[in-house]
């Protein structure tokens, strides 16, 4: 937080034509959050009421470090947006300081190369192309601005491609396609898809797989998808969404994302229509997988819920009511990124061997994490594989990046 948070200000400060308003309530914002105590949020804050149930009123007045990370760094910011007056009123209302670095992220080139890399997926045997796009929205979770941040050497870094923890057999198992339709390779599919493109060049094609087992491709059952960042995380998380909508192991999607900007990069509304748009207009197979994703948008097929709790300081075990319902009605919640795990487990210093299932007892449905490790927090792992990593890597494999786990908790 002493590094990075003064990193971001300026970042922000750079990325956009500020006024002196702004410059001066940022440099406001970088003397207290450095030398300072946690401000209360302005008399008008539209979710001040909202900050006091989670704490605010007994932190504020307190050290940043004296106060749990999760809490201090979440507040952070929230007050960087109260500086750049994104929650208004005036002409700054609503533009996210952190767009500039997503866009960039988005246009990169390893962008459009990840995406072209679906073309030779397309051939491949259906549940070939499920792993790949389920390891493909793990990975993604690589792409994290404000990690990098503080840790400029991460993406450098390989990532290492055995997981500490792979419990994605269970997590199939939680996706259980519609019937047992077997598809060969090269597209030349046992089951029949049959599609419908209409005029406005927003197809829908349904695949009703009807293979060696009974039924149709035709999923039933939702899954939520609580994103993580933005750009390319969410790019091949939309892209697993898509195929398991096209291949029945759901009947729909929710996909989780922020109220507002968050931890730089993470995502919101604005930015999962930013990704599908670059999908829809990208070459290849990209653009068919985007059109479907647009469409079933349309048909209520994919959902986006932004939920005020996604942003906030606490644990999941804290989530609401109505939020704690909706994770309970899906067949399976796939938990993305580092900070919603810390969330999901409670963000405490945990023997790595504590079962993952006994730290998420609480979670209201089956739950799975993706996860590249950035930060100490870890559970569920074999006690020879972090006597191993620890021989190897000391304590660095906690926090370098490098490393990823599948955890399921059914
Ligand atoms: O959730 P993500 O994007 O995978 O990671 C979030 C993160 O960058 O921020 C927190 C520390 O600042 C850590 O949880 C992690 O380093």
């Amino acid at each position: 937080m002493a590094e990075r948070h003064p990193a971001i200000i300026q970042q922000v400060r750079e990325a956009f034509p500020y006024g002196p308003d702004i410059h001066r309530s940022l440099d406001a914002l970088l003397d207290n959050c450095t030398k300072g105590v946690i401000e209360p949020l302005s008399a008008g804050a539209p979710d001040r009421d909202r900050w006091r149930t989670w704490g605010l009123d007994a932190y504020a007045g307190r050290s940043w470090f004296d106060v749990p990370w999760l809490w201090s760094e979440s507040y952070f910011y929230r007050q960087l947006l109260d500086a750049v007056g994104y929650f208004g009123p005036g002409p700054w209302q609503g533009i996210d300081p952190f767009r500039p670095f997503k866009l960039a992220e988005l246009e990169a080139t390893e962008t459009d190369e990840e995406l072209t890399a679906l073309d030779t997926l397309e051939g491949r045997p259906v549940d070939e192309r499920a792993r790949a796009l389920l390891h493909g929205s793990l990975w993604g979770n690589r792409a994290d601005l404000g990690f990098r941040l503080s840790d400029v050497e991460a993406e450098k870094r390989a990532a290492v491609s055995g997981l500490v923890a792979d419990d994605s057999e269970t997590l199939w198992s939680l996706l259980p396609t519609a019937d047992a339709d077997t598809y060969t390779e090269a597209g030349t599919e046992t089951g029949s898809e049959t599609g419908t493109s209409i005029d406005t060049g927003v197809g829908t094609a349904t695949a009703t797989g009807v293979g060696t087992g009974t039924g149709t491709g035709t999923g039933t059952g939702t899954l939520c998808l609580v994103a993580d960042n933005a750009g390319r995380e969410l790019i091949p998380d939309l892209l697993l969404a898509a195929h398991l909508l096209a291949h029945g192991r759901c009947g729909r999607v929710v996909l989780h994302v922020k109220p507002y900007p968050y931890y730089v990069s993470d995502a919101t509304t604005a930015d999962v229509v930013d990704a599908l748009r670059k999908l829809t207009a990208a070459p290849g197979a990209a653009a068919g997988h985007g059109r479907r994703l647009w469409a079933a948008m349309a048909d209520g097929t994919l959902a986006v819920r932004a939920h005020p709790f996604s942003a906030a300081p606490l644990p999941y075990a804290a989530m609401p009511d109505d939020l704690r319902a909706e994770f309970a009605a899906a067949s399976l919640t796939i938990v993305k990124g580092d900070l919603n795990y810390r969330r999901l487990v409670g963000d405490s210093r945990w023997n790595p061997t504590t079962p993952f299932a006994d730290v998420t007892a609480y979670f209201p449905g089956p739950v799975a994490a993706l996860r590249t490790l950035k930060s100490d927090v870890i559970t569920g792992l074999d006690a020879g594989t972090e006597a191993a990593l620890v021989a190897a890597e000391g304590q660095r494999w906690r926090t370098g990046g490098t490393h990823a786990l599948i955890q399921v908790r059914d």
